[in-house]
């Protein structure tokens, strides 16, 4: 994956056990990158000018636009930054969770201060904020030029249902949000820095292990990819993804219930991204074999139909042993 005329080079990114598949990149107008997005199949869509009013979106210009509210900011000891619901981390049943990260507010500048004063070893942050009417006018005004026709046309040629959200994120080199899938269609529009995107079908599921449905990292991967436990994981090594590194005025289409672990390029600057999520639309006529990401909506509504019925999460596995094991296998 040689990009040396792009901005970055492959000693940047992180090691990992897996080979990949590039993620196909084509001009916004190319009739494939609709053909992709029908198929849901990631694709990297270039030229196109979504998020380009944010394309000023400097340190200096956040810092003197984004008005002075507090942001939602997550702090890490690594480099890991991995999503917990904190409403499941809050049940009884998972009273022992430990969070890895600590969900602070802070203003603005302080933040800027602290990524520009960052050292290795010194603890991470990530900045992930709504853009919403507390954020300064001038932002809004950015906000306001996005190219909305643009996404809005994918909105309604695919059939989503409404944009959910627009994730304002600002992140320090070597970030890492670890792999997870989102239940929403997922334009991720690169702004500054460079970002490092693996992605996986979801009919990987059993090659990801993604933790129980109550659990508190639900929908994200159990697996460390930075030092698998083969023991523990043993399909993780059948695992077939494909990548792409996005750079400033980039797209990344991720497709609802596509796996993703997106990484900040190491001794990269710091990254500013731009992600527009919307519901998925309505499922149409269901045809079968179902397709595979259908098949994680049914087992998700397995282990919350089992959660609801036994009560206690620490019956289920025993439960589904016995159901399975010597009769389905
Ligand atoms: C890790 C973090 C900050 C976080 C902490 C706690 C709760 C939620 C989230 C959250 C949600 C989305 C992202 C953006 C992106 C990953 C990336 O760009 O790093 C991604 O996964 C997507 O756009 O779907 C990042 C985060
Ligand atoms: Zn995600």
């Amino acid at each position: 994956m040689a990009n040396d005329n792009k901005g970055w080079d492959p000693s940047q990114l992180r090691k990992c056990d897996l080979e990949f598949e590039e993620i196909p990149r084509f001009v916004y107008n190319d009739p494939r990158v609709d053909e992709f997005i029908s198929e849901n199949k990631p694709v990297v869509i270039l030229g196109s000018k979504l998020a380009k009013a944010a394309e000023k979106w400097t340190l200096d210009y956040l810092e003197k636009n984004m008005g002075n509210g507090d942001f939602t900011v997550f702090l890490s000891k690594n480099h890991k930054f991995k999503y917990y619901d904190d409403k499941k981390s809050m049940l009884k049943s998972n009273s022992d969770f430990i969070p890895p990260t600590k969900k602070l507010d802070m203003k603005l500048p302080e933040f800027i201060k602290r990524l520009r004063e960052w050292k290795k070893g010194d603890d991470r942050l990530y900045l992930q904020q709504g853009l919403n009417n507390t954020v300064g006018p001038a932002i809004v005004h950015d906000f306001l030029n996005f190219d909305w026709n643009f996404c809005t046309s994918k909105q309604s040629k695919h059939n989503w249902g409404p944009l959910t959200s627009n994730l304002l994120l600002i992140g320090m080199e070597g970030n890492v949000t670890p792999c997870h899938y989102d239940e929403q269609q997922n334009l991720f529009a690169q702004v500054h820095g460079y970002k490092r995107c693996i992605l996986f079908p979801p009919d990987q599921f059993d090659c990801l292990y993604p933790h129980p449905v109550h659990h508190p990292h639900d929908r994200q991967s159990m697996v460390d990819f930075d030092k698998p436990d083969y023991s523990r994981f043993p399909k993780f090594r059948e695992a077939r993804g494909c990548e792409t590194v996005i750079g400033p005025g980039e797209v990344l289409y991720i497709p609802m219930y596509w796996w993703h672990h997106i990484e900040s390029l190491m001794r990269g600057s710091y990254t500013v991204t731009v992600n527009f999520w919307y519901k998925g639309g309505p499922n149409g006529t269901v045809t079968y074999p179902l397709k595979g990401h259908q098949k994680v909506a049914v087992m998700r509504n397995v282990e919350k139909m089992l959660l609801d019925v036994l009560q206690d999460p620490k019956e289920i596995p025993p439960l589904l042993r016995a159901m399975v094991l010597g009769r389905y296998t």
